[in-house]
């Protein structure tokens, strides 16, 4: 891997869901918290030459992390939604120093460098990529949450997980026209596929999940455990 490869994390979310005292990101996972987790596996890679993390505005919590002050962290104030928040990371980039970076949610602490490996080959072979989850489950259409409407093919159907990994420049200019344009986007492929850009799917890790409900916590606990143990 020649290119700098930047690692852009958005951890200014509220963690509403999770409906803890404080974002979920801050919640003690390991003798890390969530962020403190995602962050060290992040700046222990070895093709990562930098980590752009974009917090909440006066948020309280990051200072007394561990990582706080590595020499390749560096942090920005986030945005409303995520994608606002990836964007001002994404600011902080020079295109023509780190043409390439890698997205990754601070709530996904259980990414591992394997699945890192594997996203940035894949990116770099193509023009972008995911790490994503065929889905498993048998797959029901409701308008209204009650009633089920249909069931849906489901072999053609991927969760996006993240890291998602693209160009430097091409991501910034989708995340600014998608949000200028008032789409909603939820992940870094969905900018990129409005403007018809092919990004590669990757099949990611069962254990890379998303902490998001409180029932996540202790699961992710137990997968770590399964980690450490292999
Ligand atoms: N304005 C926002 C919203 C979210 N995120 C980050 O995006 C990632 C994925 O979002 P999610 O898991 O949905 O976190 P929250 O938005 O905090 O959760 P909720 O939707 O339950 O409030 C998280 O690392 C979160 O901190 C962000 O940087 N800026
Ligand atoms: C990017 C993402 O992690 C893909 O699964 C996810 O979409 C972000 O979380 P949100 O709940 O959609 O904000």
């Amino acid at each position: 891997m020649t290119d700098k490869l930047v690692a852009l994390v958005p951890a200014a979310g509220i963690g509403r869901r999770m409906g803890a005292d404080k974002p979920k990101q801050y919640l003690p996972l390991t003798e890390h918290c969530i962020l403190g987790e995602t962050l060290a596996r992040l700046l222990a890679h070895p093709a990562i030459s930098e980590v752009v993390v974009a917090l909440a505005a006066e948020d309280p919590y990051f200072d007394d992390l561990a990582q706080a002050s590595h020499p390749k962290l560096r942090t920005v104030i986030g945005g409303d939604e995520r994608a606002d928040s990836v964007l001002a990371c994404l600011a902080a980039v020079n295109p023509d120093i780190a043409p390439w970076v890698l997205v990754h949610d601070a709530a996904r602490p259980l990414i591992t460098a394997g699945d890192i490996d594997a996203v940035v080959k894949a990116a770099r072979a193509g023009q972008g990529a995911i790490l994503a989850a065929p889905l498993v489950d048998t797959i029901k259409w409701s308008q209204d949450g009650k009633r089920i409407e249909e069931t849906v093919p489901r072999q053609h159907l991927w969760r996006a997980l993240t890291p998602q990994c693209f160009p430097t420049g091409a991501l910034r200019l989708a995340l600014s026209e998608a949000l200028a344009e008032g789409a909603s986007i939820t992940d870094e492929a969905s900018a990129m596929e409005r403007l018809g850009w092919p990004v590669t799917l990757v099949k990611g890790r069962n254990d890379n999940i998303k902490i998001t409900e409180p029932a996540d916590l202790p699961l992710a606990r137990w997968l770590l455990s399964q980690q450490e143990s292999c």
